[in-house]
């Protein structure tokens, strides 16, 4: 279908996180000039369907191809987006190798990991920085989305989370209305912030993306339901689209239905919801299939790593200490299994390669 709109003509659109992305031609020197990867941010007339009434924005993207990559996956319809929660080098590269198209970075798994400390909101912006800068570059072709809490303090401080995401090559991120002195989202007792405040988070997420003209995809998150109610939640996260974000994210849904009510309430406006699956939490288990079903569009296992590594290092601790041995596996792994995963073989045939340019 193609849009008339005084002024330019916008083709090839698709529709993708509440952004109608497309090819634009304008009125450059007198002519018609296509500009691809140019978009147009629009609100859709609900009466009218068939015309855009309002631009609210022309950017040049530079886009980044990990967050391009990303709102292509967000565009197509029959896709759910799958992210196993990894947090660290050897975690990320697993789930590489296992062929998942997007990885999710855990806040809990980081500050976990890289501080050996519960997730109560201690981990920096710099330190969460460099953990999902490492982790994006991997593989800048498998989208990163990584938690960015709470934006780590107002709105100054949340231009900079974004900036420092998007030159970290993070290709979506969430930012929440807890208070900063946080606490995982499945925890009791989590302290909220007022409407105005949080707006004002995702409002200076979306300025700093439009000012960078990056597509930084950015995911609201809310905790407001443990202490405020659903509706409450539901409107915040309403605004909090209104406002710019691309995606909606529920934190710590406390039934099947809500979840459904959620996704049924952002149906019609074709934004997508996002669903945080943490195993042992009082929140519904969903696999993908049943997930994709009630029609979420990004689901996160944060602790698919987290459990299984708590699990099988404490047997093999616990093995050595008491046994004075190590476990014995059907199928050893050797340290060069290992290092493969981690990508030996590419960094041997680069110095393989480096060596021969030296020496001709
Ligand atoms: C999604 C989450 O933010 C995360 O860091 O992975 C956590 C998950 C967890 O604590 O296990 C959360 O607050 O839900």
């Amino acid at each position: 279908m193609i849009f008339t709109i005084p002024g330019l003509y916008i083709v090839d659109h698709h529709r993708c996180a509440g952004w109608l992305q497309s090819n634009v031609l304008l009125p450059v020197a007198g002519r018609w000039q296509r500009r691809p990867g140019a978009a147009v941010k629009c609100r859709l007339d609900p009466d009218n369907p068939q015309l855009h009434c309002e631009i609210t924005s022309i950017i040049n993207l530079t886009m980044s191809q990990s967050a391009q990559k990303l709102r292509q996956l967000l565009s197509d319809p029959d896709k759910i987006i799958v992210g196993p929660g990894v947090y660290d080098g050897l975690t990320a590269r697993m789930a590489l190798a296992a062929k998942f198209d997007t990885l999710y970075m855990t806040g809990a798994g980081t500050s976990m990991s890289r501080l050996g400390l519960a997730d109560l909101g201690l981990a920096t912006q710099t330190e969460m920085k460099e953990n999902a800068e490492m982790i994006a570059n991997l593989d800048p072709s498998v989208p990163l989305i990584a938690d960015a809490d709470t934006g780590y303090g107002g709105s100054a401080n949340v231009r900079r989370t974004v900036a420092k995401y998007i030159s970290a090559g993070v290709a979506g991120l969430h930012l929440e209305d807890q208070v900063v002195n946080k606490r995982c989202g499945h925890l009791a007792g989590k302290q909220i912030v007022s409407r105005d405040e949080y707006y004002s988070r995702i409002r200076a997420a979306v300025n700093m993306r439009r000012q960078l003209g990056s597509d930084i995809v950015i995911i609201a998150r809310t905790d407001a339901l443990q202490s405020l109610g659903f509706d409450e939640a539901l409107a915040r996260l309403k605004e909090a689209v209104a406002i710019g974000a691309d995606v909606a994210f529920m934190e710590a849904i406390q039934t099947r239905e809500q979840a459904i009510q959620v996704c049924n309430a952002f149906k019609e406006a074709g934004t997508p919801v996002m669903y945080g699956m943490v195993q042992g939490s009082k929140s519904p288990h969903f696999t993908i299939q049943e997930a994709k079903d009630i029609g979420i569009k990004i689901i996160v296992y944060a602790g698919v790593c987290l459990v299984p590594v708590y699990i099988g290092v404490s047997r093999a601790l616990k093995k050595l200490k008491e046994d004075g041995d190590t476990e014995a596996y059907d199928s050893e792994i050797t340290p060069h299994d290992l290092f493969n995963v981690c990508g030996m073989k590419e960094l041997m045939e680069f110095d393989r390669q480096a060596a021969i340019s030296h020496a001709s």
